[in-house]
Protein backbone atom coordinates (compact mmCIF):
# COMPACT_ATOMS: atom_id res chain seq x y z
CA UNK A 1 0.00 0.00 0.00
CA UNK A 2 0.62 3.32 -1.07
CA UNK A 3 0.08 6.08 2.37
CA UNK A 4 -0.45 9.67 0.23
CA UNK A 5 -1.55 12.69 2.27
CA UNK A 6 -4.75 13.88 1.31
CA UNK A 7 -3.10 17.76 2.11
CA UNK A 8 -0.23 17.16 -0.36
CA UNK A 9 -3.23 16.50 -3.23
CA UNK A 10 -4.95 19.88 -2.33
CA UNK A 11 -1.82 21.67 -2.25
CA UNK A 12 -0.52 20.13 -5.32
CA UNK A 13 -3.91 20.86 -7.23
CA UNK A 14 -3.43 24.07 -5.91
CA UNK A 15 0.00 24.64 -7.25
CA UNK A 16 -0.94 22.98 -10.32
CA UNK A 17 -3.83 25.51 -10.99
CA UNK A 18 -1.79 28.90 -9.92
CA UNK A 19 1.21 27.67 -12.37
CA UNK A 20 -0.73 27.29 -15.12
CA UNK A 21 -3.06 30.85 -15.02
CA UNK A 22 0.20 32.66 -16.25
CA UNK A 23 2.32 29.80 -17.84
CA UNK A 24 1.61 28.09 -21.35
CA UNK A 25 3.14 24.96 -22.19
CA UNK A 26 6.27 25.30 -23.87
CA UNK A 27 5.15 23.08 -27.08
CA UNK A 28 2.05 25.34 -27.45
CA UNK A 29 4.42 28.64 -26.79
CA UNK A 30 6.35 27.02 -29.66
CA UNK A 31 3.84 25.72 -31.97
CA UNK A 32 2.54 30.00 -31.63
CA UNK A 33 5.53 30.70 -32.70
CA UNK A 34 6.13 28.72 -36.39
CA UNK A 35 2.41 29.72 -36.95
CA UNK A 36 3.03 33.63 -36.27
CA UNK A 37 6.65 33.23 -38.38
CA UNK A 38 4.46 31.17 -41.12
CA UNK A 39 1.60 33.29 -41.36
CA UNK A 40 1.06 36.23 -44.29
CA UNK A 41 -1.94 37.62 -43.64
CA UNK A 42 -0.98 40.56 -41.64
CA UNK A 43 -4.06 41.19 -38.98
CA UNK A 44 -3.52 37.73 -38.22
CA UNK A 45 0.23 38.01 -37.74
CA UNK A 46 -0.40 40.58 -35.40
CA UNK A 47 -3.21 38.82 -33.33
CA UNK A 48 -0.86 36.02 -32.54
CA UNK A 49 1.99 38.53 -31.79
CA UNK A 50 -0.31 39.93 -28.95
CA UNK A 51 -0.95 36.14 -27.81
CA UNK A 52 3.04 35.83 -27.57
CA UNK A 53 3.30 38.63 -25.86
CA UNK A 54 1.06 38.39 -23.29
CA UNK A 55 2.24 34.74 -23.02
CA UNK A 56 5.49 36.15 -22.20
CA UNK A 57 4.10 39.06 -19.94
CA UNK A 58 2.19 36.44 -18.02
CA UNK A 59 5.08 33.76 -17.54
CA UNK A 60 7.38 36.99 -16.07
CA UNK A 61 4.48 38.72 -14.58
CA UNK A 62 2.98 35.67 -12.78
CA UNK A 63 -0.63 36.89 -13.92
CA UNK A 64 -2.99 35.07 -15.65
CA UNK A 65 -2.77 34.70 -19.46
CA UNK A 66 -6.73 35.34 -19.75
CA UNK A 67 -9.08 37.07 -17.67
CA UNK A 68 -11.08 33.88 -18.14
CA UNK A 69 -9.30 31.52 -15.48
CA UNK A 70 -11.38 28.95 -16.65
CA UNK A 71 -13.41 25.73 -14.56
CA UNK A 72 -11.40 23.91 -13.07
CA UNK A 73 -11.30 20.06 -14.18
CA UNK A 74 -9.32 17.35 -12.39
CA UNK A 75 -9.01 13.94 -13.93
CA UNK A 76 -7.72 11.62 -11.20
CA UNK A 77 -5.78 8.02 -12.06
CA UNK A 78 -5.85 6.77 -8.63
CA UNK A 79 -3.96 3.32 -7.98
CA UNK A 80 -5.87 0.56 -6.32
CA UNK A 81 -2.78 0.14 -3.75
CA UNK A 82 -3.40 3.77 -2.35
CA UNK A 83 -4.58 4.75 0.93
CA UNK A 84 -4.96 8.25 1.85
CA UNK A 85 -4.48 9.19 4.91
CA UNK A 86 -4.99 12.80 6.88
CA UNK A 87 -1.83 14.39 8.38
CA UNK A 88 -4.51 16.80 10.58
CA UNK A 89 -6.03 13.68 12.30
CA UNK A 90 -9.39 14.56 10.52
CA UNK A 91 -11.70 12.16 8.85
CA UNK A 92 -10.88 11.79 5.46
CA UNK A 93 -12.78 13.72 2.74
CA UNK A 94 -14.46 12.40 -0.72
CA UNK A 95 -12.12 13.75 -3.50
CA UNK A 96 -14.70 16.57 -4.44
CA UNK A 97 -14.18 18.20 -0.91
CA UNK A 98 -10.49 18.05 -1.88
CA UNK A 99 -10.61 19.24 -5.14
CA UNK A 100 -13.14 22.56 -4.27
CA UNK A 101 -10.65 22.84 -1.17
CA UNK A 102 -7.73 23.21 -4.00
CA UNK A 103 -9.81 25.44 -6.09
CA UNK A 104 -11.14 27.49 -3.70
CA UNK A 105 -7.04 28.12 -2.37
CA UNK A 106 -6.06 28.76 -5.33
CA UNK A 107 -8.38 31.05 -6.55
CA UNK A 108 -8.43 33.39 -4.31
CA UNK A 109 -5.15 33.65 -3.34
CA UNK A 110 -4.00 37.35 -2.59
CA UNK A 111 -0.80 36.74 -4.92
CA UNK A 112 -2.05 35.57 -8.01
CA UNK A 113 -6.39 36.01 -7.56
CA UNK A 114 -8.21 34.30 -10.45
CA UNK A 115 -11.35 35.26 -11.60
CA UNK A 116 -14.51 33.24 -9.98
CA UNK A 117 -16.31 32.32 -13.41
CA UNK A 118 -18.65 29.86 -12.30
CA UNK A 119 -22.72 30.78 -11.13
CA UNK A 120 -24.64 28.27 -8.81
CA UNK A 121 -28.53 27.80 -10.12
CA UNK A 122 -28.38 27.77 -13.62
CA UNK A 123 -31.83 27.89 -14.50
CA UNK A 124 -32.38 30.49 -11.23
CA UNK A 125 -31.16 32.87 -9.42
CA UNK A 126 -27.10 32.72 -11.15
CA UNK A 127 -24.86 33.38 -8.76
CA UNK A 128 -21.62 33.49 -8.87
CA UNK A 129 -19.74 31.38 -6.60
CA UNK A 130 -16.46 33.84 -5.72
CA UNK A 131 -14.42 31.17 -5.55
CA UNK A 132 -14.52 29.08 -9.01
CA UNK A 133 -15.60 26.06 -6.51
CA UNK A 134 -16.82 23.57 -7.61
CA UNK A 135 -14.40 21.74 -10.05
CA UNK A 136 -15.34 18.83 -11.91
CA UNK A 137 -13.52 15.24 -11.10
CA UNK A 138 -13.02 12.55 -13.40
CA UNK A 139 -11.67 9.46 -11.43
CA UNK A 140 -10.81 6.10 -12.84
CA UNK A 141 -9.07 3.28 -10.91
CA UNK A 142 -6.24 1.90 -11.96
CA UNK A 143 -3.84 -0.80 -10.80
CA UNK A 144 -0.68 -0.51 -8.85
CA UNK A 145 0.00 2.42 -6.10
CA UNK A 146 0.71 5.57 -8.31
CA UNK A 147 -1.93 8.46 -8.06
CA UNK A 148 -1.68 10.51 -11.27
CA UNK A 149 -3.56 13.64 -12.07
CA UNK A 150 -4.47 15.89 -14.87
CA UNK A 151 -5.26 19.32 -13.73
CA UNK A 152 -7.04 21.81 -16.48
CA UNK A 153 -8.42 24.84 -16.49
CA UNK A 154 -10.65 25.16 -19.40
CA UNK A 155 -11.43 28.40 -20.54
CA UNK A 156 -15.71 28.99 -21.56
CA UNK A 157 -15.43 30.22 -25.10
CA UNK A 158 -13.63 26.85 -26.13
CA UNK A 159 -15.73 24.26 -24.49
CA UNK A 160 -18.70 26.35 -25.46
CA UNK A 161 -18.22 25.37 -29.29
CA UNK A 162 -17.90 21.54 -28.04
CA UNK A 163 -20.12 19.33 -30.61
CA UNK A 164 -21.45 15.92 -30.58
CA UNK A 165 -23.25 13.40 -33.25
CA UNK A 166 -24.24 9.88 -34.00
CA UNK A 167 -23.18 9.08 -37.17
CA UNK A 168 -23.97 6.06 -39.18
CA UNK A 169 -20.62 3.77 -39.75
CA UNK A 170 -20.73 4.89 -43.45
CA UNK A 171 -21.01 8.27 -42.58
CA UNK A 172 -17.69 10.41 -43.18
CA UNK A 173 -16.18 11.70 -40.17
CA UNK A 174 -13.79 14.32 -41.98
CA UNK A 175 -16.77 15.84 -43.36
CA UNK A 176 -18.76 16.06 -40.20
CA UNK A 177 -15.93 17.73 -38.65
CA UNK A 178 -15.34 19.88 -41.46
CA UNK A 179 -19.32 21.11 -41.41
CA UNK A 180 -18.78 21.87 -37.69
CA UNK A 181 -15.77 24.38 -38.29
CA UNK A 182 -17.92 27.62 -39.92
CA UNK A 183 -20.54 27.54 -37.18
CA UNK A 184 -18.02 27.17 -34.44
CA UNK A 185 -17.06 30.96 -35.98
CA UNK A 186 -13.84 32.33 -33.94
CA UNK A 187 -15.65 32.40 -29.57
CA UNK A 188 -13.38 29.97 -29.54
CA UNK A 189 -10.20 31.95 -29.79
CA UNK A 190 -7.68 29.87 -32.50
CA UNK A 191 -5.53 29.27 -33.03
CA UNK A 192 -6.10 25.96 -30.84
CA UNK A 193 -6.09 22.76 -30.77
CA UNK A 194 -9.36 20.35 -31.79
CA UNK A 195 -9.86 17.47 -29.18
CA UNK A 196 -11.62 14.68 -31.56
CA UNK A 197 -13.45 11.83 -29.57
CA UNK A 198 -15.06 8.84 -31.81
CA UNK A 199 -16.33 5.80 -30.07
CA UNK A 200 -17.79 4.54 -26.79
CA UNK A 201 -21.07 6.29 -25.88
CA UNK A 202 -22.13 10.18 -26.28
CA UNK A 203 -20.74 11.03 -22.86
CA UNK A 204 -17.27 8.86 -23.31
CA UNK A 205 -16.83 10.33 -27.05
CA UNK A 206 -17.18 13.84 -25.09
CA UNK A 207 -14.92 12.87 -22.54
CA UNK A 208 -12.15 11.15 -25.14
CA UNK A 209 -12.43 14.19 -27.40
CA UNK A 210 -11.73 16.50 -23.95
CA UNK A 211 -8.84 14.21 -22.51
CA UNK A 212 -7.02 13.86 -26.17
CA UNK A 213 -5.97 18.33 -25.57
CA UNK A 214 -3.63 17.37 -23.29
CA UNK A 215 -1.00 15.80 -25.05
CA UNK A 216 1.79 17.98 -26.58
CA UNK A 217 1.62 19.80 -29.61
CA UNK A 218 3.54 17.22 -32.40
CA UNK A 219 1.64 17.50 -35.86
CA UNK A 220 4.78 18.36 -37.24
CA UNK A 221 6.43 15.00 -35.97
CA UNK A 222 3.73 13.50 -37.86
CA UNK A 223 3.82 14.63 -40.74
CA UNK A 224 7.48 13.96 -41.00
CA UNK A 225 7.27 10.40 -40.02
CA UNK A 226 3.92 9.48 -41.80
CA UNK A 227 0.61 7.85 -40.49
CA UNK A 228 0.92 4.17 -38.56
CA UNK A 229 -2.70 4.30 -37.83
CA UNK A 230 -6.55 5.47 -38.98
CA UNK A 231 -6.43 7.99 -36.16
CA UNK A 232 -2.99 9.67 -36.99
CA UNK A 233 -4.13 9.58 -41.03
CA UNK A 234 -7.59 11.44 -39.69
CA UNK A 235 -5.27 13.82 -37.37
CA UNK A 236 -2.97 14.65 -40.90
CA UNK A 237 -6.07 14.86 -43.28
CA UNK A 238 -7.88 17.57 -40.61
CA UNK A 239 -5.13 19.23 -39.54
CA UNK A 240 -4.43 20.43 -43.64
CA UNK A 241 -8.20 20.67 -44.54
CA UNK A 242 -9.07 22.92 -41.52
CA UNK A 243 -6.77 25.33 -42.26
CA UNK A 244 -7.32 25.58 -45.60
CA UNK A 245 -10.72 26.93 -44.57
CA UNK A 246 -9.11 29.99 -44.00
CA UNK A 247 -10.85 31.24 -40.39
CA UNK A 248 -7.32 31.85 -39.46
CA UNK A 249 -5.90 33.37 -35.73
CA UNK A 250 -9.40 34.92 -34.68
CA UNK A 251 -11.03 34.38 -37.21
CA UNK A 252 -9.64 37.11 -39.16
CA UNK A 253 -8.34 35.09 -41.94
CA UNK A 254 -5.19 33.25 -42.74
CA UNK A 255 -3.63 30.37 -42.70
CA UNK A 256 -3.36 28.66 -39.08
CA UNK A 257 -6.66 28.02 -37.40
CA UNK A 258 -5.32 24.92 -35.61
CA UNK A 259 -2.30 23.88 -34.39
CA UNK A 260 -3.03 20.34 -34.17
CA UNK A 261 -6.01 17.90 -33.87
CA UNK A 262 -5.77 14.70 -31.68
CA UNK A 263 -8.38 12.06 -32.20
CA UNK A 264 -8.52 9.26 -29.28
CA UNK A 265 -11.33 6.85 -29.93
CA UNK A 266 -12.33 3.76 -28.23
CA UNK A 267 -15.05 0.68 -29.33
CA UNK A 268 -18.62 1.38 -29.88
CA UNK A 269 -22.13 -0.48 -30.83
CA UNK A 270 -21.44 -2.12 -34.56
CA UNK A 271 -24.65 0.94 -35.52
CA UNK A 272 -22.74 3.88 -34.42
CA UNK A 273 -19.93 6.10 -35.07
CA UNK A 274 -20.58 8.69 -32.02
CA UNK A 275 -18.63 11.50 -32.71
CA UNK A 276 -17.48 14.77 -30.31
CA UNK A 277 -15.32 17.48 -30.90
CA UNK A 278 -13.99 19.98 -28.60
CA UNK A 279 -11.89 23.31 -29.31
CA UNK A 280 -8.93 24.29 -26.79
CA UNK A 281 -8.26 28.15 -27.35
CA UNK A 282 -5.01 29.90 -27.27
CA UNK A 283 -5.26 30.32 -23.47
CA UNK A 284 -4.50 26.68 -23.59
CA UNK A 285 -3.66 25.55 -18.89
CA UNK A 286 -3.19 21.81 -17.93
CA UNK A 287 0.02 20.55 -16.50
CA UNK A 288 0.36 16.53 -14.52
CA UNK A 289 1.89 15.65 -12.08
CA UNK A 290 2.11 12.30 -10.01
CA UNK A 291 1.65 11.81 -5.94
CA UNK A 292 4.21 8.84 -4.51
CA UNK A 293 3.63 10.00 -0.96
CA UNK A 294 6.94 12.27 -0.16
CA UNK A 295 4.85 15.00 -0.31
CA UNK A 296 3.48 17.81 -2.47
CA UNK A 297 4.27 17.39 -6.27
CA UNK A 298 7.39 19.90 -7.30
CA UNK A 299 5.89 21.61 -10.67
CA UNK A 300 8.97 22.65 -13.28
CA UNK A 301 8.29 25.17 -14.97
CA UNK A 302 9.65 25.82 -18.88
CA UNK A 303 12.67 28.31 -18.89
CA UNK A 304 12.43 31.73 -19.64
CA UNK A 305 14.52 31.13 -22.71
CA UNK A 306 11.49 30.13 -24.38
CA UNK A 307 10.23 33.75 -24.80
CA UNK A 308 13.42 34.69 -25.99
CA UNK A 309 13.10 37.42 -29.02
CA UNK A 310 9.25 38.06 -28.41
CA UNK A 311 9.08 41.50 -27.30
CA UNK A 312 7.80 43.31 -23.91
CA UNK A 313 4.87 45.13 -26.18
CA UNK A 314 2.94 45.65 -29.16
CA UNK A 315 3.46 48.01 -31.66
CA UNK A 316 0.82 49.59 -34.70
CA UNK A 317 2.83 52.09 -35.83
CA UNK A 318 -0.46 52.68 -38.21
CA UNK A 319 -3.11 52.92 -35.78
CA UNK A 320 -5.38 56.17 -34.99
CA UNK A 321 -6.15 57.28 -31.90
CA UNK A 322 -9.26 57.64 -30.45
CA UNK A 323 -10.08 59.54 -27.69
CA UNK A 324 -13.30 58.39 -26.09
CA UNK A 325 -14.54 61.04 -23.58
CA UNK A 326 -15.30 63.21 -27.06
CA UNK A 327 -16.54 60.69 -29.35
CA UNK A 328 -19.16 61.68 -30.99
CA UNK A 329 -21.13 59.48 -33.87
CA UNK A 330 -20.00 61.49 -36.46
CA UNK A 331 -16.10 59.93 -35.51
CA UNK A 332 -17.69 56.53 -35.40
CA UNK A 333 -19.28 56.78 -38.94
CA UNK A 334 -16.01 57.40 -40.27
CA UNK A 335 -14.29 54.31 -38.86
CA UNK A 336 -13.44 51.69 -41.57
CA UNK A 337 -13.71 47.68 -41.29
CA UNK A 338 -9.93 46.29 -40.41
CA UNK A 339 -8.51 49.90 -39.45
CA UNK A 340 -6.78 49.79 -35.84
CA UNK A 341 -7.66 51.96 -33.59
CA UNK A 342 -6.12 52.96 -29.68
CA UNK A 343 -8.32 53.45 -27.69
CA UNK A 344 -8.20 56.38 -24.48
CA UNK A 345 -10.59 57.94 -22.49
CA UNK A 346 -13.53 56.08 -20.45
CA UNK A 347 -15.38 53.56 -21.37
CA UNK A 348 -18.02 51.04 -19.72
CA UNK A 349 -18.09 47.54 -19.39
CA UNK A 350 -20.85 44.64 -19.55
CA UNK A 351 -21.57 41.59 -21.02
CA UNK A 352 -23.70 38.82 -20.33
CA UNK A 353 -25.81 39.32 -16.90
CA UNK A 354 -25.19 42.96 -16.96
CA UNK A 355 -27.04 42.86 -20.17
CA UNK A 356 -29.81 40.93 -19.39
CA UNK A 357 -30.55 43.07 -16.57
CA UNK A 358 -30.48 46.45 -18.57
CA UNK A 359 -32.52 45.37 -21.17
CA UNK A 360 -34.62 44.24 -18.65
CA UNK A 361 -34.99 47.57 -17.17
CA UNK A 362 -35.83 48.96 -20.50
CA UNK A 363 -38.28 46.38 -21.27
CA UNK A 364 -40.15 47.62 -18.09
CA UNK A 365 -39.64 51.49 -18.76
CA UNK A 366 -36.86 51.75 -15.86
CA UNK A 367 -34.22 54.12 -15.42
CA UNK A 368 -30.48 52.49 -15.73
CA UNK A 369 -28.22 52.94 -13.07
CA UNK A 370 -25.70 54.09 -15.85
CA UNK A 371 -25.69 56.45 -18.79
CA UNK A 372 -25.34 54.84 -21.91
CA UNK A 373 -25.16 57.66 -23.95
CA UNK A 374 -22.62 58.58 -26.40
CA UNK A 375 -20.59 55.67 -24.52
CA UNK A 376 -19.05 52.53 -25.71
CA UNK A 377 -19.48 49.48 -24.44
CA UNK A 378 -16.61 46.55 -23.47
CA UNK A 379 -17.44 43.60 -23.32
CA UNK A 380 -15.23 41.70 -20.05
CA UNK A 381 -15.30 40.26 -16.78
CA UNK A 382 -11.79 41.40 -15.51
CA UNK A 383 -9.63 39.40 -12.95
CA UNK A 384 -9.43 41.25 -10.06
CA UNK A 385 -6.28 43.45 -9.29
CA UNK A 386 -3.41 43.34 -7.11
CA UNK A 387 -1.23 46.20 -5.38
CA UNK A 388 0.30 48.23 -8.41
CA UNK A 389 -2.59 46.96 -11.01
CA UNK A 390 -5.92 49.05 -12.05
CA UNK A 391 -6.96 45.68 -12.84
CA UNK A 392 -6.34 42.45 -13.55
CA UNK A 393 -6.03 40.83 -17.08
CA UNK A 394 -9.13 41.81 -19.05
CA UNK A 395 -9.53 40.54 -22.59
CA UNK A 396 -12.55 40.29 -24.81
CA UNK A 397 -15.55 37.81 -24.05
CA UNK A 398 -17.38 36.72 -27.39
CA UNK A 399 -19.91 38.84 -28.78
CA UNK A 400 -21.90 37.07 -30.21
CA UNK A 401 -23.73 36.04 -27.09
CA UNK A 402 -24.89 40.02 -26.96
CA UNK A 403 -26.24 40.35 -30.55
CA UNK A 404 -30.06 39.74 -29.28
CA UNK A 405 -29.37 42.61 -27.14
CA UNK A 406 -27.97 44.87 -29.80
CA UNK A 407 -31.52 46.68 -30.67
CA UNK A 408 -32.28 47.77 -27.47
CA UNK A 409 -29.17 48.94 -26.40
CA UNK A 410 -28.77 51.32 -29.90
CA UNK A 411 -32.16 51.84 -30.32
CA UNK A 412 -32.79 53.21 -27.02
CA UNK A 413 -29.22 54.61 -25.24
CA UNK A 414 -27.50 56.45 -27.71
CA UNK A 415 -24.71 53.62 -27.45
CA UNK A 416 -21.93 54.74 -29.85
CA UNK A 417 -20.15 50.94 -30.31
CA UNK A 418 -19.35 47.97 -29.07
CA UNK A 419 -16.15 46.10 -28.09
CA UNK A 420 -15.65 42.91 -27.83
CA UNK A 421 -14.53 39.30 -29.55
CA UNK A 422 -15.53 37.06 -32.20
CA UNK A 423 -18.40 37.74 -35.35
CA UNK A 424 -21.44 39.12 -34.99
CA UNK A 425 -24.70 37.62 -36.22
CA UNK A 426 -26.26 38.96 -39.25
CA UNK A 427 -28.95 40.92 -38.01
CA UNK A 428 -26.75 42.23 -35.24
CA UNK A 429 -24.69 43.65 -38.38
CA UNK A 430 -27.95 44.48 -39.77
CA UNK A 431 -29.05 46.49 -36.89
CA UNK A 432 -25.18 48.31 -36.45
CA UNK A 433 -25.57 49.71 -40.13
CA UNK A 434 -28.96 50.64 -39.21
CA UNK A 435 -27.80 52.44 -36.02
CA UNK A 436 -24.68 53.77 -37.48
CA UNK A 437 -22.56 52.30 -34.66
CA UNK A 438 -19.74 50.11 -34.97
CA UNK A 439 -17.91 46.54 -32.84
CA UNK A 440 -14.43 46.60 -32.64
CA UNK A 441 -12.80 43.44 -31.88
CA UNK A 442 -9.76 43.18 -29.15
CA UNK A 443 -7.41 40.12 -28.80
CA UNK A 444 -9.26 37.13 -27.06
CA UNK A 445 -6.87 35.49 -25.02
CA UNK A 446 -3.96 38.37 -24.98
CA UNK A 447 -5.78 39.59 -21.49
CA UNK A 448 -2.87 40.39 -19.83
CA UNK A 449 -1.38 43.10 -22.29
CA UNK A 450 -5.01 44.09 -22.43
CA UNK A 451 -5.11 44.93 -18.94
CA UNK A 452 -1.74 46.81 -19.50
CA UNK A 453 -3.50 49.62 -21.43
CA UNK A 454 -6.64 50.09 -18.49
CA UNK A 455 -5.00 52.79 -16.01
CA UNK A 456 -8.20 52.94 -13.77
CA UNK A 457 -11.27 51.24 -12.82
CA UNK A 458 -14.35 51.43 -10.77
CA UNK A 459 -17.42 49.56 -10.41
CA UNK A 460 -20.68 51.72 -11.28
CA UNK A 461 -23.63 49.06 -11.05
CA UNK A 462 -24.42 45.59 -10.44
CA UNK A 463 -21.85 44.97 -7.63
CA UNK A 464 -23.45 41.58 -6.88
CA UNK A 465 -22.91 40.34 -10.18
CA UNK A 466 -18.88 39.72 -9.15
CA UNK A 467 -16.71 40.09 -12.61
CA UNK A 468 -19.88 40.80 -14.57
CA UNK A 469 -20.61 43.82 -12.76
CA UNK A 470 -20.99 47.12 -14.88
CA UNK A 471 -16.96 48.57 -14.54
CA UNK A 472 -16.32 52.21 -15.81
CA UNK A 473 -12.39 51.96 -17.30
CA UNK A 474 -9.67 54.64 -17.91
CA UNK A 475 -7.94 53.16 -21.39
CA UNK A 476 -4.71 54.46 -22.17
CA UNK A 477 -3.78 53.54 -25.96
CA UNK A 478 -5.91 50.75 -25.80
CA UNK A 479 -5.45 48.20 -28.90
CA UNK A 480 -8.42 47.40 -31.10
CA UNK A 481 -9.58 46.47 -34.35
CA UNK A 482 -12.63 47.97 -36.29
CA UNK A 483 -15.02 44.91 -37.25
CA UNK A 484 -18.05 45.85 -38.37
CA UNK A 485 -18.15 49.45 -39.43
CA UNK A 486 -21.68 52.05 -39.27
CA UNK A 487 -21.81 50.58 -43.42
CA UNK A 488 -22.20 46.83 -42.25
CA UNK A 489 -18.78 45.48 -43.67
CA UNK A 490 -17.92 42.92 -41.35
CA UNK A 491 -13.92 41.96 -40.93
CA UNK A 492 -15.24 38.03 -40.83
CA UNK A 493 -17.37 38.52 -43.79
CA UNK A 494 -14.80 36.49 -46.24
CA UNK A 495 -13.31 33.59 -43.92
CA UNK A 496 -15.84 31.37 -44.80
CA UNK A 497 -17.85 31.45 -41.33
CA UNK A 498 -21.25 31.55 -43.39
CA UNK A 499 -23.11 34.25 -40.37
CA UNK A 500 -23.38 36.88 -42.89
CA UNK A 501 -25.35 36.76 -45.41
O1 LIG B 1 -15.62 34.51 -19.83
C1 LIG B 1 -14.83 35.17 -20.54
O2 LIG B 1 -14.23 36.16 -20.11
C2 LIG B 1 -14.60 34.81 -21.98
C3 LIG B 1 -15.19 33.52 -22.41
O3 LIG B 1 -14.29 32.49 -22.12
C4 LIG B 1 -15.37 33.54 -23.90
O4 LIG B 1 -14.47 33.06 -24.60
O5 LIG B 1 -16.37 34.08 -24.39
Amino acid sequence: MRHIAQEDLVQSIADALQTISHCHPADFVQALRRAHDAETHAPARDAMAQLLINSRLSYFGKRPLCQDTGVVQVFVRLGAEVQFTRRDGRRLRSLQALVNEAVHQAYTDPANPLRASLVRDPLGARSNTRDNTPGIVQVELTEGDALKVLVVAKGGGGDVKARFATLNPSDSVVDWVLAQLPGMGAGWCPPGVLGIGIGGSPEQAMLLAKQSLFTPIDIDLLRERGAATAEEALRLELHQRINALGIGAQGLGGLTTVLDVKVASAACHAATIPIALVPNCAATRYTRFTLDGSGPATLTLPPPELWDGIPERFDSPQAARVNLDTLDAAQVARWRTGQTLLLSGRVLTGRDAAHKRLADLLHAGQPLPVDLKDRVIYYVGPVDPVPGEAVGPAGPTTATRMDKFVDTLLAQTGLLAMIGKAERGPAAIRLIQKHKAAYLVAVGGAAYLLSKAITHAKVLAFDDLGMEAIHEFELKEFPVTVAVDAAGRSIHRHIGLRLVP
